[in-house]
């Protein structure tokens, strides 16, 4: 099994986010670059990342109209990220638009709801429905679209792979028992994102703040 574990390097540091990851290489299967990193470094910074061997998951979360996305998608190309995510609210012509400018083989997944929302957070954006009916909603557009799978918390990843039995799921909003949540809303471990159908675990704090890194990758790897 190719370890599933994708570390966020959400630092601003270049040097720091390199030294991390030559760290914990050994425990993760690769790196997950996002808006912090990426507006810090931008294809500079992908490239040195990218130095230490690993896949690289470009998670811009690109929302915008279709023109742009694509467009957006095209000036990535050089950079051969595995995957790359957009938002699925962006709509079926957004995301059709961005899987047709990406790379070959380059994954577009769609983010549903984010893990730092709760039930109470979307009513107030004026959503009614529940997180999970949202999550399944967005999803099946997704796939509508023609993408390769969506981001979600692992409260609702066994659903969605029950309705998208091929789809790929990333899950963030990660901890391991008994660690810090932060501003997470819908947490599950590792293990039970894993069983529950997720083919990536995104994890940043958990490792990257831990006192040990090293050790806590391997934890986590440990019980999946
Ligand atoms: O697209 C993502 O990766 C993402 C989507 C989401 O709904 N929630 C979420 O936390 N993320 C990302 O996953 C990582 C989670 O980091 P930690 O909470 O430190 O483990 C961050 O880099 C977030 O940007």
């Amino acid at each position: 099994m190719t370890n599933p574990i994708f570390l966020a390097l959400d630092m601003p540091q270049i040097d720091a986010a390199k030294v991390m990851a030559e760290k914990v290489k050994a425990h993760v299967g690769g790196f997950k670059l996002g808006l912090e990193f990426f507006c810090a470094h931008g294809h500079h910074g992908v490239r040195e990342i990218a130095q230490v061997g690993l896949p690289i998951f470009l998670d811009l979360k690109l929302h915008d109209i279709p023109n742009t996305v694509a467009g957006a998608m095209q000036s990535i190309h050089t950079l051969e990220p595995s995957i790359v995510t957009v938002h699925a609210s962006g709509g079926r012509a957004m995301m059709e638009d961005a899987k047709a400018a990406a790379g070959d083989g380059c994954k577009v997944v769609a983010v549903t709801m984010l893990t730092s929302l709760s039930e109470r957070d979307l009513k107030r954006m004026g959503l009614t429905s529940s997180v999970e009916d949202q999550v399944l909603r967005l999803a099946e557009l997704a796939h509508t679209a023609g993408l390769d799978g969506i981001v979600c918390s692992g409260h609702e990843v066994k659903a969605v792979h029950s309705q998208w039995k091929d789809g790929f799921f990333v899950v963030p909003g990660l901890r391991p028992a008994g660690s810090a949540v932060g501003d997470q809303k819908r947490v599950v471990t590792p293990r039970q994102a894993r069983d529950d159908g997720a083919g990536m675990l995104v994890i940043g704090r958990p490792i990257s703040r831990a006192d040990d890194p090293v050790e806590a990758a391997r934890a986590i790897e440990a019980t999946l």
